[in-house]
């Protein structure tokens, strides 16, 4: 079986009430329902640990990817949750899916990671789960000039269906395709500074930046939560910080 049709297909039909922020008790709704990932509480070392107990976290924030068919949305996550790249054939995802509990390494707090479908036939039902969303990834393709063009009507869309306080950052990904790059990192890097976005290149494929892009989006959750933040947060500025520790990873 092919490994969309695998793990996508009927999740169109689960409630958007279900991807509650508090995320309590998603843990036996995600055993029980088709099309939700199964979770199995180990904890990796290396990296975040995924567990379908709500004991194992205090607050889950749901944390969605959008952007057009094709830019690597469901390959994002899965390089996220596995740590591998799903290379072979791609199929669309259907509507909404793949819900995934994630528990982060030393936070107290998780990610209900949402995939959503890039196609245009199924924006409205993506439209109905926008309104809970903490936070939405923006995805375009590196390699492909629509996807990128499109930004800019996803981004009124965003504006139009999501709260207002929406954590949101632009991601442009398949980085490691040099070959086939027809947007520069610049001209995403001015992109999203024009609409005051954060920003970063990804890869599922070789993993560039996909800790991270979901690390950074948790901590700025978290820190909008607490009630009397220690310190200030900027998203952009932990970003360029982070990778520039790490001696990573710009294309
Ligand atoms: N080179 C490269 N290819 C990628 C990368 N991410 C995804 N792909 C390929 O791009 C195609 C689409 O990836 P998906 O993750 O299925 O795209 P999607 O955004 O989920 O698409 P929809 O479900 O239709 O919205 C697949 O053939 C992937 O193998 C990447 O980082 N680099």
């Amino acid at each position: 079986m092919s490994r969309k049709k695998a793990a996508k297909g009927k999740a169109a039909a689960s409630s958007p009430s279900a991807g509650s922020p508090t995320g309590k008790g998603t843990g036996k709704a995600a055993r029980s329902s088709p099309g939700i990932v199964q979770m199995n509480g180990v904890v990796h070392p290396s990296r975040p640990s995924i567990s379908n107990s709500s004991e194992f976290y205090d607050i889950a924030f749901k944390v969605m990817l959008v952007g057009d068919s094709g830019v690597g949305k469901t390959c994002l996550l899965v390089r996220f949750k596995d740590g591998a790249f799903l290379a072979g054939s791609f199929i669309s995802t259907v509507g909404i899916d793949f819900r995934v509990m994630i528990t982060l390494h030393s936070h107290s707090h998780s990610l209900q990671i949402w995939d959503t479908a890039g196609q245009e036939r199924f924006r409205s039902v993506t439209h109905a789960y926008y309104r809970d969303a903490n936070a939405l990834l923006l995805l375009y393709d590196v390699t492909n000039k629509t996807s990128f063009d499109n930004i800019q009507a996803w981004l009124t869309e965003i504006h139009e269906y999501a709260q207002q306080d929406v954590v949101l950052m632009l991601l442009g990904n398949k980085a490691d395709a040099t070959h086939d790059r027809v947007v520069k990192r610049e001209d995403g890097e001015r992109l999203a500074k024009e609409f005051g976005v954060p920003f970063m290149e990804t890869s599922a494929r070789s993993g560039l930046n996909v800790e991270l892009a979901f690390t950074a989006v948790a901590k700025e959750l978290k820190h909008r939560s607490m009630k009397e933040p220690s310190e200030k947060f900027q998203l952009q500025e932990y970003v360029n910080k982070e990778m520039k520790s790490t001696g990573c990873c710009r294309s």
